[in-house]
Formats: structure tokens, sequence, C-alpha cells
């Protein structure tokens, strides 16, 4: 089966949730135009890292960004993921979300690896499940930015069947080669297709990368974007992931009694 996937590389106003969401909207709009039926935006796409502020910008799953992405799912008929900050029993998570063409929510993942460097320990609690959900009836798995550094953390997914890895990063500038290789690697490593958005633009503390990506099974790279901001298309057929993983069954070949 193939889907046309849109990933909205986009510059975030600094906690300024609103004026996001305009942008968002008006970008996932011209995605649905070209065909796009699964739109990926980046992480925490509507306050960015303004992290002390999210007593008063974070919101519950049931806010207006929730409202709004239910509805240009249900506009468009396409599914939705990215990451916001999410408000629950005066605790903050950095939290990934699916809505569907039925506005329903798919899934929710809790960022399980928080990042020192940018902070989240101190603001952020951490998630403690898995992010799957299907799409279409194929498994996926959603993670956020620092997760692809932990591949095991990729590979619990990869052995619940998962057949595409979806990354949503605010990922800066200078590591920007970290970015590419890591998630090549993830893509080879576990025959999976790997969908990543990355924002571009600046924040009063990093500069960030872009460099979106969509690359195959094989690591072979499908769609990257530039460092502007941009919408990227991509066109990937699933069962190349069944086709590759015959030919190398790394799946049969692992050794768990000898390694996690
Ligand atoms: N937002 C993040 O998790 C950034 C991760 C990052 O920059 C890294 O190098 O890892």
């Amino acid at each position: 089966m193939t889907v046309k996937i849109g990933i909205i590389q986009m510059d975030i106003a600094f906690g300024q949730p609103e004026k996001n969401r305009h942008a968002a909207k008006s970008a996932i709009e011209k995605a649905a135009e070209k065909g796009a039926e699964f739109i990926l935006l980046p992480e925490l796409w509507t306050t960015g890292y303004d992290l002390s502020r999210f007593p008063s910008i974070a919101e519950t799953l049931e806010g207006p960004t929730h409202q709004l992405l239910k509805e240009l799912c249900q506009a468009h008929e396409i599914t939705i993921a990215g990451s916001v900050a999410e408000k629950d029993n005066g605790h903050f998570y950095n939290t990934f979300v699916v809505y569907d063409p039925s506005g329903e929510r798919k899934a929710y993942y809790r960022k399980v690896h928080l990042f020192r460097l940018m902070d989240e320990e101190k603001f952020l609690h951490a998630g403690d499940k898995e992010g799957l959900f299907e799409l279409n009836g194929t498994p996926m798995a959603g993670v956020i930015c620092y997760d692809i550094r932990f591949p095991e953390w990729i590979r619990t997914h990869m052995l619940e069947g998962s057949r595409a890895l979806c990354v949503v990063a605010e990922w800066p500038k200078p590591r920007v080669d970290h970015w590419r290789s890591l998630l090549i690697s993830r893509a080879i490593e576990n025959q999976t297709f790997v969908i990543a958005c990355n924002r571009i633009g600046s924040d009063p503390n990093n500069t960030f990368g872009g460099h979106s990506i969509i690359i195959d099974p094989w690591g072979n790279i499908v769609a990257e974007g530039s460092e502007e901001e941009e919408i990227l298309t991509g066109d990937i057929d699933f069962s190349a992931v069944e086709a590759i993983r015959e030919q190398i069954p790394i799946f049969r070949d692992r050794r768990p009694d000898l390694y996690k």
C-alpha cells in the first residue's frame, strides 16, 4: 500500500500557540491540496521550548490545538501527527499525538528520554509507554527527537511490529549531522521507513537545522528538506519493508539469548 507523506518543516514562534496554530493550519491545508494523506508536524510545534511558561501555554488533550487537529483531519480526510505541550494533573509532558480522518485520537506518546541540554528534565515529566498506532492498518511508531539516540527504545517498537518510525524534532543545527546519521542508521538496522520532521528557525537558545527526511528501509533517502520553511512530500510503499526483511532476515537472525 502506497501512502503520500507530507512533512511540515516550519519555524515556530516562541511561546505563541495562537500564531503557530494559524501557520500550521495554512501549511496543513497546502499539504492536503498536494495530496498528502499522513502529515507530520515538528516537536512542540505550538509553543517551542518556552518551558518556563508551560503553566500558562500547555494544554490538556481537549485544548484548542487538539480541536483544530480534529477539524482539519475531518475536513481533509487526512491523518496528522506531531508533539505538543501537554498539561495533566499539574504535570507537563512533551506529547506526540495522532488524529485520524474521523477526528479520533489514535495515539498519544509522552517523550520518555528528557533532553538535559535543553532543560527538559527541569520542567517536564517523562512518559513510560510506547507510541504505537496504525495508519490504514499498517503499524507505526511515534518518537520524539532525543529518543532516536536510544536504539534499544526504537527496537522495542519494531519488535512490536512497527513498519515505520515517525520522528518529530527540534534538533539544533550544530548537530544536524548526528540527526541524519542516526535516522539513516535507525532505518537500516530496523529495516523500516523513517519519516522525520525537524523545525527551522531560532529560539533564544538555539538555531534549528531542518533537514526533515523520509528514508526507506534500505537506507535510501526518498526526500530531504533544506534549512528553509517547506512542505516536503514523498510516497512510501509499505510492502518494501517485507521485501527487505525477506532478503536479509535480521529479525529471524537475532540472538536475544545473548543480548536484550
Ligand atoms: N529536542 C531534543 O530532544 C533535541 C535532541 C538533540 O538535540 C540531540 O542532540 O540529541
